[in-house]
């Protein structure tokens, strides 16, 4: 059985070898008893060490790790703080998830792909499930409000140019919404393509 140091590592490079965290984009943490794990800022996610993980407690201070946090985990902070059931939070630069949330500020459904019951509470391809889109903000407070205005958000939402964030109960229910969504993306960008 792995530690969650490890199983998060895992996460990370699984979902940097997919090619949805380049130029160092993208940050990663999971919830613990003291507060959050969270990557250091500005590391290449390809080449990840166990170092570059840090622990900080639910306001984001550093406990545990040396250097500074990601530039986003006073956000992770704010979703650990907002909602009791995320366990996870994997956040990915994917092209797909760059474009289509530039192109849909409002949102982005979901319908008629039996991919979607990959995303918790959802039973059949029938459904419609809408995936949200808050503008960016390179103030974290401010992309804090913007997504606690728009909750509940059960396995993720865009941010406007910028990408995905994933979440989940814990790092293997969040890495199977990180890969379904960005399934999800890459069937609709490929439709959108043929229909433009
Ligand atoms: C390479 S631009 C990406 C950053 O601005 C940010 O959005 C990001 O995802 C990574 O920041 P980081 O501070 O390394 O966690
Ligand atoms: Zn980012």
């Amino acid at each position: 059985m792995m530690n969650m140091q490890s199983e998060l590592l895992d996460a990370i490079t699984w979902a940097a070898s997919r090619g949805w965290a380049p130029a160092t984009g993208g940050n990663f943490s999971a919830r613990t008893a003291q507060g959050y794990l969270i990557t250091a800022s500005g590391k290449d996610k390809t080449r990840l060490q166990e170092e570059d993980l840090l622990l900080c407690d639910p306001y984001g201070l550093v406990i545990d790790g040396m250097g500074l946090p990601s530039a986003e985990s006073e956000l992770h902070a704010a979703l650990y703080r907002l909602d009791a059931r995320i366990g996870c939070v994997l956040h990915t630069h994917s092209v797909a998830s760059t474009v289509l949330s530039r192109r849909h500020p409002n949102g982005i459904e979901f319908t008629g792909f039996e991919m979607q019951k990959a995303l918790q509470g959802n039973k059949t391809h029938a459904a419609t499930v809408l995936l949200p889109v808050v503008p960016n903000a390179q103030d974290m407070t401010e992309l804090a409000a913007s997504v606690t205005a728009g909750w509940p958000m059960p396995w993720g939402f865009l941010v406007a140019g910028h990408g995905l964030y994933a979440l989940g109960d814990d790092i293997a229910s969040c890495r199977r919404h990180l890969e379904a969504i960005e399934f999800l993306l890459a069937c609709v960008l490929e439709e959108e393509r043929w229909q433009a």
